[in-house]
């Protein structure tokens, strides 16, 4: 399997006045195409540090991040720029979908600015929102809004979904909706999906899961069944 994105001695120092605050502290991994990988970590561990540099917001302090040999580490910020618009999808906590827009406009905000984007219709039916196009965010549940959120993502056609606590404002059965949306894209397309999370129930279903503890990604697990999105509970 290709590997898509490689880091190597990945290091994030943040200095606070005197004190340097070591988010991470020399993270090494590789992430094939087409793989669904969690990543699991208590608060403070690094996750969200680890997900601005995986997504080209945020630059390392020392060590390699390569996306497809690419590197992303040291890189002006036009590169990253593209990177961000045409590689990577982004599916938040809280959604953030632009309030005056209907689910289908929210969608084409990201199809107007890729390079190869997919049809917005489509994507909507395949989140399961097709007779709900015209709503506006209001007029939608929590569970709505997400994949709303997770078609406007998709919709960019993008290699690598990146995704930050997209269950961590729902409840159980509607975030469960949620992960099948997420694993759906990452069976059809066979794109790679990266979950970061502290709920460690998500980890049943991925191909293999990190653990960040401090700052150091201290285990990788090679999960043997994953499991099913409407077998996991939490
Ligand atoms: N901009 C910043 N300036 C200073 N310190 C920071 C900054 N961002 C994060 N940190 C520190 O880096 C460490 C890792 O933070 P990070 O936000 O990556 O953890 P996290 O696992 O995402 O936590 P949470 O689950 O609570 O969001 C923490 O000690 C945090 O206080």
């Amino acid at each position: 399997m290709d590997i898509i994105l490689k880091a190597r001695k990945l290091t994030k120092f943040y200095q606070m006045g005197e004190v340097r605050v070591e988010a991470l502290k020399g993270v090494d991994f590789d992430i094939y195409a087409g793989e669904f990988v969690v990543v699991l970590g208590p608060s403070g561990s690094g996750k969200s540090t680890m997900l601005n540099l995986i997504g080209g917001m945020d630059t390392a302090s020392s060590g390699e991040i390569y996306f497809k040999d690419r590197p992303l580490h040291g890189a002006p910020e036009k590169v990253l720029t593209e990177y961000r618009r045409n590689a990577v999808g982004f599916v938040f906590q809280f959604y953030n979908l632009m309030p005056n827009l209907t689910a289908y406009e929210n969608v084409m905000l990201s199809v107007e600015i890729a390079k190869n984007p997919l049809k917005a219709e489509d994507v909507l039916e395949q989140v399961g929102l097709a007779d709900r196009t015209d709503r506006f965010p209001a007029q939608m549940s929590g569970g709505e809004q997400q994949r709303v959120a997770i078609a406007r993502a998709v919709a960019k056609n993008p290699e690598i979904l990146l995704c930050d606590e997209p269950t961590g404002a729902l409840d159980s059965s509607t975030g469960i909706q949620v992960l099948k949306v997420l694993r759906d894209f990452n069976r059809r397309y066979k794109k790679t999906v990266i979950i970061i999370t502290h709920n460690a129930a998500i980890a049943q279903m991925a191909d293999r899961v990190f653990y960040l503890r401090d700052g150091r990604v201290n285990r990788i697990e090679k999960v043997a069944n994953p499991v099913a999105p409407e077998e996991v509970s939490w």
